[in-house]
Formats: structure tokens, sequence, C-alpha cells
């Protein structure tokens, strides 16, 4: 474990998007628990580190600028061996399989075994947010607000015996009409549209934006349940 005076070392992807708000949810975490944060733009960086975030942005962008960072194979080897957590455009980078990319593709970590699709609500003028609940948050009797902004939706989960158990930690309310000509009529409870949070093995993705919001549970969440769990089987 890559320990800084006995601390933990969280990185954030710092090539492009929200990776400085991840930053400040993070410090607020971080002071209570013996964390370092360091943003990662060199697989030296990366190599510091005993957890990753990917932020939102642009998938695209990120991955392209990881490679040419030099970052896509190191990041794929962190993978096997370090928690990662996503959000939007990182879920994407996460997922195995991703529908709707750019035209001629997009490097992707495929380190969750989902498909997603980019843009699945639509652009950015059907950005939308939700009231989530979420067992297994601090204080998890108040909802926390999901901000979905030009976000992925999730196709499907394929689990399998090969993989790590899949575990679904947020839906969409039963009743949310996403403003989005993609699915303007409600959506069925079991759609996989309505998942927008999932942990696998010490992987986590979230669809939405915790780090847009002044509530830092989720970030809790990610050290508490993939961060610390996985320290203790290295
Ligand atoms: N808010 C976001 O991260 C948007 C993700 C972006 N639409 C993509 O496909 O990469």
């Amino acid at each position: 474990m890559s320990q800084v005076q006995g601390k933990l070392t969280v990185g954030i992807l710092a090539l492009q998007g929200a990776f400085a708000e991840h930053q400040t949810a993070l410090q607020k975490v971080a002071s209570a628990r013996k964390i370092t944060v360091c943003l990662v733009r060199t697989p030296d960086d990366l190599q510091k580190c005993d957890a990753l975030i990917i932020p939102g942005g642009e998938s695209t962008t990120i991955a392209l600028l990881a490679k040419l960072a030099g970052l896509l194979e190191p990041l794929r080897q962190f993978s096997k061996e370090k928690p990662i957590w996503g959000t939007c455009a990182g879920a994407i980078l996460l997922a195995q399989v991703v529908e709707n990319t750019k035209k001629g593709g997009q490097d992707l970590l495929g380190s969750m075994s989902i498909t997603v699709a980019r843009n699945g609500w639509g652009s950015q003028v059907e950005s939308f947010e939700a009231p989530l609940s979420v067992d297994g948050l601090r204080n998890s009797e108040k909802p926390f607000t999901g901000v979905f902004i030009r976000a992925p939706v999730i196709l499907a989960l394929h689990p399998s015996p090969d993989v790590p158990p899949i575990h679904v930690v947020a839906r969409l309310p039963v009743g949310t009409v996403p403003k989005s000509s993609a699915a303007s009529v409600q959506l069925d409870p079991d759609d996989p549209r309505t998942i927008v949070a999932v942990r696998q093995g010490k992987h986590m993705m979230t669809t939405f934006h915790p780090e847009l919001t002044k509530d830092g549970r989720f970030h809790e969440y990610f050290v508490q349940t993939c961060v610390l769990p996985s320290l203790s089987m290295s």
C-alpha cells in the first residue's frame, strides 16, 4: 500500500472535467480519515495512489488525454488491483461496452461488466436532478440529490460466475420521467435505465455527479465501501 505518513492516498484523474470538484469533496472527507488526495496526470502520479476517482467530463477527451499521457495501460493495470470510482464520463470509461460512442469508437478501461449508452437521456438541455435513496449512505433516510448532466444510461448488467458480483447501489425513484426525448415515457421500475449507481468488486460507477453537490456522503461511501476493504485484502 502506497502510504504517505501512514495515510491512504486517493487519486483523482485530473486530465479533463470535474476533477477540482471531486478534490474539494474528497478533502472534506480526507480531514476526518487520514487521506491524502492526489491529482493524477502521469503514470508516476497514479503509482502513488491506493484508489482513484475518474470525474465527469467528456469520456472521449479523457480517454484521448490519458492515451497521450501514457496512462491508458497503467489505468487498466491499476483497475485490476485497486478501486476506481467513475462518475458520469468516468462511468463510461469503466464500462465494458459503450453504445452511442463517437465515430470510430473510444478507448475504455472495461473494468465493470456493464453496458452503457452515452448521452442516454439526451443532450445538455435534458439534464435533470432526482432524489435518490441509497442504502448504506450515512443518514440514508435523507435522499441524495443525483445531478444528471448529459448522463450515460445503464443498458445492461452482465453478471457471470467469472466476474465479481454486481450490486445495484441506487435507482431512479419510481415515477421519474426524465425530461429526455430518449425516455419521455415513465420508466418501468425494472428498466435497467433506472439503475444509476453500481458496485462490482472493488469498483463503483455513478451515472450522476456527486461532486457537483455539497453532499459528501457518496465520497464517504466510496472510501468506506470500496477503498478501505480493498486495502485489507492487499
Ligand atoms: N457529465 C458527463 O460526464 C457527460 C459525459 C459525456 N456525455 C460523455 O459521453 O462522455
